[in-house]
């Protein structure tokens, strides 16, 4: 891994934790991702952003797991990751939420948050069985965890109130506190700011710094909104029509060509 360095913005980041290196990915005949390659630094906020069908959520994909590309390379803390299943990959420390809330509905927001708990569970089901002690102790210890992201994320008058009575702006943050619960070292957000008003938008924003500042979280998240990102990430990703347009801090992105004529809709070759 190289080392850490300080970006134009002034930011110091880590060194590369994860590398995508030439991805291609299809689905029959359309290309969705382009032979594209960046990589995510410890401790940063990196974004993905591009416009609508630019290919983001397919990238997220390819990070999280659910595809493998037909091209390219993903490295994970200095090795090549082999093609794993979702579940091998959360375990692996790499969280994610949705754009499309995934909680249940039913369930309380502290069960819902305990969910998040269930890929650091080392009791299986047999020991539990027997060896009712240290499941117990395993039970306590979650729970500690659950409650602390609880708190952090300000939803503790709302731990017992089942998820379906919430608003859309709250159940965002359950969704948030549930990948923190894994303690990951990478957290995916699927547009974690689509469909929000302005206030929950930047209620969601201070969250995302907080997140990363207290508990030195690596942050990589996809937004087709590219003000939402500016003002949040480290570094920044462009994506257009499957190809990488552009890369670099904000400021740097903002005053790409290429990006500009993306946003603004400009033909393409
Ligand atoms: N499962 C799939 N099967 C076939 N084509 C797909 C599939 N998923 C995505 N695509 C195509 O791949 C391209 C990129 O889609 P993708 O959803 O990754 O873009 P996006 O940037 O996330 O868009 P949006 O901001 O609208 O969510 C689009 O042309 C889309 O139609």
């Amino acid at each position: 891994m190289t080392d850490g360095y300080v970006t134009a913005d002034g930011r110091q980041i880590g060194p590369v934790v994860m590398e995508m290196k030439n991805i291609t990915l299809r689905f029959g005949g359309v290309e969705a991702i382009k032979d594209i390659s960046f990589d995510i630094r410890q401790g940063e906020i990196r974004a993905i952003i591009g416009p609508n069908g630019a290919g983001k959520s397919s990238m997220l994909n390819v990070i999280s797991g659910f595809y493998v590309p037909q091209e390219g390379e993903v490295w994970y803390k200095g090795s090549r990751r082999p093609a794993m299943k979702p579940f091998e990959v959360a375990q692996q420390g790499i969280a994610r939420t949705f754009q499309n809330i995934a909680l249940f509905e039913g369930m309380s927001v502290l069960d819902n948050v305990m969910t998040g708990r269930l890929t650091n569970m080392k009791t299986g089901m047999f020991w539990q069985s027997i060896w009712k002690g240290k499941a117990e102790r395993e039970e306590t210890a979650n729970r500690e965890v659950a409650e602390k992201i609880i708190d952090f994320l300000e939803i503790q008058a709302i731990r017992k109130t089942p998820v379906s009575r919430l608003s859309y702006g709250l159940k965002k943050r359950v969704e948030l506190a549930r990948a923190l619960a894994a303690e990951p070292s990478i957290l995916l957000l699927d547009e974690p700011m689509a469909g929000m008003n302005v206030e929950e938008k930047e209620d969601m924003s201070r969250f995302i710094l907080d997140v990363n500042d207290e508990f030195g979280t690596t942050i990589a998240l996809i937004e087709h909104d590219m003000g939402v990102v500016m003002d949040l990430s480290d570094r920044v990703v462009v994506m257009d029509y499957g190809k990488k347009i552009g890369d670099g801090t904000p400021s740097e992105v903002r005053n790409n060509q290429d990006v500009i004529d993306a946003y603004l809709g400009v033909a393409h070759d």
